[in-house]
């Protein structure tokens, strides 16, 4: 797919997040090309929101640079942030600014409409965008209600349907699938991959479901122990997985390295010395060896006595 002119470019270049006490990310790599759709797997809690948080301006990275269009998001004056995020449409996990972004005066429909409104589209142009979108996430029987008067997963389907008619260069999808009723999902996909083919947006989305990412995904990228251990096209990357299970036995041994140290971590911010250290045994490998020991030692014996009979007779 060619580059796309008004879309936006993401780069993680040796980012590194210590939350508290606790290790998230650790010199994570990741190139999101623009104009196309990414997708970010990996286990609850392995720092895919926290990764978004530190592109949208939500959160800064503990080392490391993430770049928006080759400008580091962290190096920008307030001004500028506020300009690169008026660029970004996010609908991110958690209590967080971008997720409060339905206003409680407005119905579900001026809320969905409110950023085309505010770009001047006009009426018709707004109803024309906005309208079969809405039927389409089954939101039109709730157009004439206030947030707080519908259910909670069709408020995440309106924060969704606001992000894909907003025009944005930059769509940031956490958690997409907590947006899903069964009913819907065909309809989130299509949506998705209309606003990338038209607008040409560069979407970028985190999930647990892995038929999701094989559909509307152009690249996906597996986050397992703070960084991004695997990287490439679904229909390469996710042959032959179906489960949650297959998922982890493919990408959550991929290197030795064992979880995540805060010291280590730490001591790698700080220049110190990380990389013996952060490169500790996998817990279950010693277990490995041994069993492979134990296998060496029966084909040895076996081995030595056939030939000892073969040899005698
Ligand atoms: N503000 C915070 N302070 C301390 N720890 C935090 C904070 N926010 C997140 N964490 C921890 O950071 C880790 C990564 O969280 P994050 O929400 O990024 O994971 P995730 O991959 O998005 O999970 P999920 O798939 O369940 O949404 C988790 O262990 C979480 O408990």
């Amino acid at each position: 797919m060619e580059s796309a002119p008004g879309a936006s470019k993401i780069e993680f270049d040796g980012v590194t997040t210590v939350l508290g006490d606790e290790p998230v990310l650790h010199r994570l790599r990741l190139s999101v090309p623009d104009g196309q759709v990414t997708v970010i797997l990996g286990q609850s809690g392995c720092g895919k929101t926290t990764l978004l948080r530190h592109l949208v301006g939500l959160l800064p990275p503990t080392g490391g640079s993430v770049r928006l269009d080759g400008r580091d998001v962290w190096s920008l004056t307030s001004a500028e942030l506020v300009s690169a995020r008026g660029g970004i449409a996010a609908v991110l996990g958690g209590s967080h600014p971008f997720d409060s972004w339905l206003f409680s005066s407005m119905n579900v429909y001026e809320n969905v409409a409110c950023v085309l409104r505010r770009a001047g589209a006009t009426d018709d142009e707004v109803h024309a965008t906005t309208a079969p979108l809405m039927q389409e996430f089954g939101l039109a029987a709730f157009a004439g209600s206030f947030p707080e008067e519908i259910p909670a997963h069709a408020r995440r389907r309106v924060l969704l349907a606001q992000a894909l008619v907003s025009g944005m260069p930059l769509i940031v999808l956490d958690d997409v699938d907590t947006a899903f009723d069964s009913r819907y999902t065909g309809a989130i996909v299509r949506a998705i991959k209309s606003v990338n083919e038209k607008a040409r947006a560069t979407v970028l989305i985190t999930t647990h479901d892995l038929d999701f990412a094989r559909e509307v995904a152009h690249e996906v990228a597996v986050l397992w122990n703070g960084k991004i251990v695997s990287h490439g096209p679904p229909d390469v990357l996710l042959r032959g997985v179906r489960t949650g299970e297959e998922f982890g036995r493919r990408f959550f041994r991929s290197d030795l390295a064992g979880p995540l140290c805060r010291d280590v971590v730490e001591g790698g911010l700080r220049g110190g010395e990380p990389a013996r250290r952060f490169f500790a045994i996998d817990p279950d490998l010693p277990v490995w060896c041994v069993v492979a020991l134990l296998l060496l030692v029966i084909v040895f014996v076996f081995w030595s006595s056939a030939g000892t009979v073969f040899g005698g007779s």
